[in-house]
Formats: structure tokens, sequence, C-alpha cells
């Protein structure tokens, strides 16, 4: 079983604004409204794609409600813990020239709900795998994941986090089987500026020597790098295709490489089906369905570097 766990689900409304003006009375000329959260993202694809999924995470509210109904439409398990107080969280994405997000905090999680989702990991067993994704509300130690971690510690579970700053920092200690942070992410957990795929596969090392078991480092239409357990390294160029939504490719990304390693264990499988997965997201204007990921996968080719 696959297990995800989203912190911080949000409805994600999608405004189209042609041009964007700071301190003026702007106006959509279309909306669309998305169940959104990392977590529940990469459950989707991973669904969309056969495997058997079981979403974890919060969720509050009417907003959260709303959440609800529209992931059980999805059709996977979600077996989530409602807080009785706040909201989930409305993230509003500007698309037009430019893509700009705004992303909510989230509501306040009390311990005892926190005890409550700790209760369903005691469900996970040996070859299970549980992705740990997105931002946590701000009631939460940036600790979270590495407490998480440490439960699930030497229980044969592939951990896979794909967060940022010292959420994804203090995991590494415990091994995760994968990390995905993105060009930008990547700089900023070394306060560096990285400008050519030597650098990005020397930084992405190094987060290995702290304790990552693989490395991929997704760098939007240019495609994405994998340093891989065995020092391996590949590089699968992005897909050419019309970028209609970049909201959930990096997600999608994180399923498909799941899904192209339980396959057959193989890491360049993992990565084309991983790419094909983000840009078949970038493509479409929600995220990707299978006929769609099917015809991305077509025109991707892994090399090892
Ligand atoms: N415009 C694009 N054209 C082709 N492929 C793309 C494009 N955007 C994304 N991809 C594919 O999806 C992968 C993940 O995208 P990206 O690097 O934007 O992730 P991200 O920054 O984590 O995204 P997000 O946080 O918006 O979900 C890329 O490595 C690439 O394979
Ligand atoms: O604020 P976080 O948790 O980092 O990111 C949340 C979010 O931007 O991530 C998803 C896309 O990756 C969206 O569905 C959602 O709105």
């Amino acid at each position: 079983m696959i297990y995800t766990i989203t912190f911080n689900p949000s409805l994600d409304y999608i405004m189209h604004v042609d041009c964007f003006e700071e301190g003026e009375t702007n106006r959509s000329k279309q909306e669309e409204i998305y169940p959104g959260g990392k977590g529940f993202n990469v459950s989707t694809i991973l669904s969309r794609l056969n495997l058997e999924t079981t979403a974890l995470g919060f969720v509050a509210g009417f907003t959260g409600e709303e959440i609800v109904k529209e992931l059980k439409e999805r059709g996977f398990d979600c077996d989530l813990c409602q807080l009785e107080s706040g909201l989930s969280r409305i993230n509003v994405k500007m698309k037009g020239a430019k893509e700009t997000e705004i992303n909510g905090s989230g509501p306040d999680i009390p311990q005892e709900k926190l005890d409550e989702l700790f209760e369903k990991l005691d469900y996970l067993k040996e070859n299970d795998t549980l992705v740990l994704a997105g931002s946590i509300p701000s009631s939460l130690p940036d600790d979270i994941y590495e407490q998480i971690m440490k439960k699930l510690d030497q229980q044969g579970i592939k951990i896979i986090v794909d967060a940022t700053n010292d959420l994804l920092k203090k995991v590494l200690p415990y091994h995760p089987f994968l990390i995905k942070p993105n060009h930008r992410e990547l700089e900023e957990l070394f306060n560096v500026k990285i400008e050519n795929k030597e650098d990005l596969i020397h930084y992405a090392r190094k987060l290995q020597e702290q304790g990552a078991i693989n490395v991929l480092v997704s760098l939007g239409k240019d495609g994405a790098i994998l340093v891989s357990e065995d020092t391996h390294v590949y590089y699968c160029a992005g897909a050419k295709g019309k970028l209609l939504n970049s909201v959930g490719s990096g997600d999608s990304m994180v399923a498909g490489f799941i899904a192209g390693y339980l396959k057959d264990k193989k890491y360049d499988e993992a990565l084309k089906l991983g790419s094909a997965c983000g840009g078949a997201t970038a493509f479409s204007e929600d995220l990707a369905e299978v006929s769609m990921i099917q015809e991305v996968y077509k025109q991707l080719q892994v090399e090892e570097l």
C-alpha cells in the first residue's frame, strides 16, 4: 500500500488574470476550483496509474467538507482526521503572463488530533511506501516529518519526502528513500546559485551524504536529474508541449517515480514515468489523466550522465 500524508490540504482556486497589478482591483476572466495539497495530488495520480493508495491528513470546516467530497469522486481510499475548528485553506493560483500563488497557512492541529494520525501510522507494515509532502500548518513543530520517520524507523517502509527547508533537512538522518527538491529549493537548501548540471549533481550528492538515498531534482521544462543510491546519475529532458498548468507537476512526478520504481525497481524507468507524469500535468488544466501521461511518456528518453 502507498500511503500519503497531507498535513495542510487546500482547495486550489485558480484565477485567470491576464495582467496582475499589485495594489489595483484585478479581475479574473475564468475560475476553477480543485482539491489540492501535495499528498492528495500524489494519491490522485497513483490511483490513475492503478496503484492502491490511502490518503491520510487533516481537514476542517466547509472547505474541508468540499475537499472530502471531491476526493471521494476520485475513488481512492481516504482516512482523514476531522478537525473540530478552523478551515482547510483556500490557495489562490493566479494564471496569466506569469503564475502567482498565495498559499494559506492552514488550521491549527491540536495534540489529540496529531495523536490520532500517529495511531493510524501503526497500520503501516514492511514494504509499504509513505509519502510526506507539502507544508505544515504553523501550529506544528518543524520536526513533525522527522518525528514520523523516527516512529517508522527500521520497519522496512520506504519514505518519500517532498518538503522544503528545515522540514526536509531534519529527515535526512533517517534516510528517506527519495527526496525531490526543485532547482530553486536545492539552491535555498545550500544558499547558493546553481547554474549548471555539474553543480546540480554536486549539491544533490551532498544531500545523499547527509542521508537521502535517492535525490531527484526537478527542473520544470528543463527536465529532471536523478542521483540514485547506486551513485548513477540519470537525466531526462522535459517533454515538448504547451504549458497549461504548473500546479502539481512535482507531485505528479513523485507519483510517477514511485509507480515506475515499483514495476521492477529500475531507476531509469522511475525517472521516465515520473517525468511523463510531471510533464503530462504541466500540459493539462488539472492533474494529468492517463492518456496524456502515455502520450508524454512516448516522447521521453533517459540518459546516464
Ligand atoms: N513546462 C514543462 N514542460 C515539460 N515538462 C515539465 C514542464 N513542467 C514540469 N515538467 C515535468 O514535471 C517535473 C516536475 O516539475 P517541476 O520541476 O515544475 O516541479 P515542482 O517545482 O515541484 O512543481 P510544483 O511545486 O508546481 O508541483 C519536471 O522535472 C518535468 O519533468
Ligand atoms: O503550501 P504547500 O503545502 O507547500 O503547497 C500546497 C500546494 O501549492 O501544493 C500543491 C501543488 O504541488 C497544490 O495543490 C497546493 O495548493
